[in-house]
């Protein structure tokens, strides 16, 4: 068995602007993805991921047959499951050259689902780093980045950016625009999450923005004005200025929010944050429902978003240093 795991991710700033080509600053926080993988003899795929309902389920099924999984567990959940699964191992046979490989791939997470903090890219991300470890190869950063991308693109109907893939193999703070992938010196921030139990469905809020930003040309700056939030974000950051991070923060959360891509209980944590003392508080992520980032070195935002209606689980969220980790 080989065994990897990947972190999930906040956005800073630039979620959604970043499809278009504009900058981002996601930065990777200490929940992870843990991806085991067994290569199997007879080059089925079998995919064990407990989080995916409450009693969790496995799929077999011959990967290289039309028919798909053979199982009577409700069908979006499979499909949600193995799109990732699916494309992770198609990378990892390409990148080998082993068309026929099977395996056994059993997923653990701690990043709760489609809510903002980067789960799909963790595990894909785990995935095809254990699974092509298991096959005896192992790729270089850039390369495991880049098929991970090309995977979380393919389950987005192509509209995704770099930044949850390259940010989940490598740890840190970092800045992506377009193609262009580089880490970032960042100061040590007082991450608080809220999460409202809920979730978003990435390709459907991608493709909201998507027509916005072609009707309206104001949407079309919007996002042009989320890119110059970002770049002012970049040197708050380079001077260690929180005040200024948290506004910039604030700003980025407005837009998003014009950009249609909010919800109510989103809304309601950023403003329990703000009125608790946060620097600054925004949506993470692709948005919908799921979770919200605020900066504050004191409890207070933790205590109140804990008392917040809407609110099922607030925490404090390390930087994760490290991005891919090779556990066994
Ligand atoms: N523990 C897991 N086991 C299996 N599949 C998972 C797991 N966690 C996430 N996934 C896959 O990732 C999908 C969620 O990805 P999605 O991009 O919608 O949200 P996210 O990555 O959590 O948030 P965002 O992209 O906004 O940061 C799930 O539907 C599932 O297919
Ligand atoms: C909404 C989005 O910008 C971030 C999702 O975590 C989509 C993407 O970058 O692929
Ligand atoms: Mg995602």
């Amino acid at each position: 068995m080989t065994l990897s795991s990947a972190p999930g991710k906040v956005y800073l700033f630039g979620e959604h602007a970043v499809v278009y080509g504009e900058p981002a600053v996601p930065c990777a926080i200490e929940r992870r993805a843990r991806v085991g993988v067994q290569r199997r003899d007879d080059g089925k795929l079998r995919v064990r991921a407990d989080d995916l309902s409450l009693d969790g389920f496995t799929v077999e099924y011959d990967g290289t047959t039309e028919d798909g999984p053979d199982i009577n567990v409700s069908e979006s959940l499979v499909s949600a499951a193995m799109g990732y699964v699916d494309g992770a191992i198609e990378q990892v046979r390409d990148v080998t050259g082993e068309d026929e490989a099977g395996f056994d791939v059993t997923i653990e997470s701690d990043i709760p689902l489609g809510a903002g903090l980067g789960s799909s890219a963790a595990v894909v991300v785990a995935a095809i780093d254990a699974a092509t470890r298991e096959l005896g190869v192992t790729l270089e950063a850039e390369e495991l980045a880049e098929r991970a991308y090309q995977t979380e693109s393919h389950v987005q109907d192509g509209q995704a950016s770099r930044a949850d893939t390259f940010c989940s193999t490598t740890g840190g703070a970092v800045r992506v625009e377009g193609e262009d992938c580089r880490t970032l010196e960042a100061p040590d921030l007082p991450i608080v999450i809220g999460f409202d139990g809920g979730a978003g469905d990435t390709g459907q809020l991608v493709a909201g923005v998507r027509e916005l930003r072609s009707e309206y040309d104001f949407a079309a700056d919007t996002v042009e004005a989320i890119g110059d939030i970002v770049r002012n974000g970049e040197d708050a950051l380079a001077d260690g200025d929180i005040e200024e991070i948290g506004r910039l923060m604030d700003f980025n959360h407005g837009l998003l929010s014009a950009l249609g891509v909010s919800s109510r209980s989103l809304e309601t944590m950023v403003w329990a944050a703000r009125d608790a003392g946060a620097y600054g508080a925004k949506l993470t992520g692709a948005g919908g429902g799921g979770c919200i980032v605020a900066l504050d070195p004191t409890p207070e935002t933790e205590t109140a978003l804990s008392f917040t209606p809407g609110c099922e689980d607030a925490f404090r969220a390390e930087l994760a240093d490290e991005g891919v980790k090779r556990l066994e």
